[in-house]
């Protein structure tokens, strides 16, 4: 167990807590934050807080079964890790390794980032099954290369997010002038060869979030893999529709934790739209304000595959490296485990979507 001189862990929200007390505040706040007015960051959590889980009874069996598959990738449990950048800001020495490693344990998927602050390489050194998520380049080589060199490394799917045609505007950042990594630290992955400008120096204003992309480049990168491609960052019905048509084979629903477009509904209001528009085609993952086994319950009763989980896993890092992630992994275990049997359900496919309630 985690605890400081005067807290102890008991839930992922105590985590945040802990994380706070430990970091630099600056980088807390790059965590923490929201885009402007943070009304999406608190609407996710709000949302999840205001579905109300309508328990079946006397269904007379055994504890839950957690394990199952998501595109082909074992899990333990239908929680992932959310793609989040620049691990050495919460954990210094190790960065994503420690992430890596811990997800390992746990038996569960990280979605490495493209801007991670060590290199895919390094990550899958550490890691167990690993997802990689892309942010398109307008440089298609430096692309590509990204692509293969998450292939070679033995990622199992591409996550292209796809709600970043530009950066959200951060205020807190903002306030506090927070526009570059510090020294010594870098977008690795950026760092290689392979870019047509030449210019590799792992700065983050070589990151190009382009509203240049477009579904031409989801056609593309189609035929450059034969990975699993995944959109994160779907929140309408007809994107979700077109991305099926486009030969994806999954779907995060997802606005970036509140950190891009201000305003957007929560993420598990449009889980019920996109899961109609998809019909069962391809699987639906969600993220956003995940921070208690019911919220995870809600998600797979209304229609998703699995969610992922974004800054309490940071909490984790920043709390205690591996060890904290493994923590914040296995607290939520607990907390699915006995939000599934409470519920009726022997496993995540027994849920039904009469059983949330608005
Ligand atoms: C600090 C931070 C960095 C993030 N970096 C990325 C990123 O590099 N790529 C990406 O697709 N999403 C990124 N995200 C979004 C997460 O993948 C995820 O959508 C979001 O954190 C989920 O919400 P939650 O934090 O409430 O769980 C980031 C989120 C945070 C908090
Ligand atoms: C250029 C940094 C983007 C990382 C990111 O996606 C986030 O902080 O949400």
């Amino acid at each position: 167990m985690i605890r400081t001189t005067h807290m102890e862990v008991f839930n992922l929200r105590d985590f945040e807590d802990v994380a706070r007390e430990k970091l630099d505040p600056v980088y807390y706040d790059y965590f923490a934050s929201g885009a402007q007015d943070e009304v999406t960051l608190a609407a996710n959590e709000a949302a999840f807080r205001r579905l109300a889980l309508v328990p079946r009874i006397l269904r007379g069996h055994g504890p839950p079964r957690l394990a199952g598959s998501v595109l082909g990738c074992e899990s333990s449990m239908p929680v992932l890790l959310a793609p989040t950048a620049f691990h050495r800001l919460a954990w210094p020495s190790e960065g994503e390794a420690a992430t890596a490693r811990a997800a390992r344990e746990a038996g569960v998927i990280m979605i490495a980032a493209m801007l991670s602050t060590i290199t895919i390489e390094e990550i899958a050194a550490a890691g167990g099954t690993l997802w990689f998520q892309l942010y398109i380049q307008p440089d298609l080589g430096f692309t590509e290369s990204l692509v293969r060199r998450a292939e070679a490394a033995g990622c199992r799917a591409l996550v292209v997010t796809v709600d970043s045609p530009a950066l959200g505007r951060n205020e807190r950042g903002d306030r506090n002038d927070f526009h570059d990594l510090p020294p010594g630290i870098f977008c690795a992955n950026m760092r290689g060869s392979g870019r047509s400008d030449g210019r590799n120096d792992g700065h983050v204003r070589q990151v190009s979030l382009s509203p240049e992309i477009s579904w031409r480049h989801v056609e593309w990168l189609r035929g450059v893999t034969r990975l699993p491609i995944l959109l994160k960052g779907v929140l309408h019905p007809a994107d979700a529709a077109q991305a099926v048509s486009c030969g994806v084979d999954g779907l995060i629903v997802s606005n970036h934790g509140g950190r891009q477009l201000d305003t957007t509904p929560a993420t598990i209001d449009r889980l019920p739209v996109i899961a109609d528009a998809v019909g069962g085609q391809v699987p639906l993952l969600l993220d956003g304000g995940v921070r208690r086994g019911t919220d995870v319950v809600k998600a797979l009763a209304l229609g998703a595959s699995a969610v992922a989980l974004g800054r309490p896993v940071l909490w984790g890092l920043a709390g205690g490296g591996a060890d904290g992630v493994a923590q914040v992994l296995s607290l939520l275990r607990r907390e699915l485990e006995n939000a599934l049997t409470l519920c009726g359900a022997d496993s995540p496919g027994a849920l039904t979507k009469d059983q949330v309630v608005g």
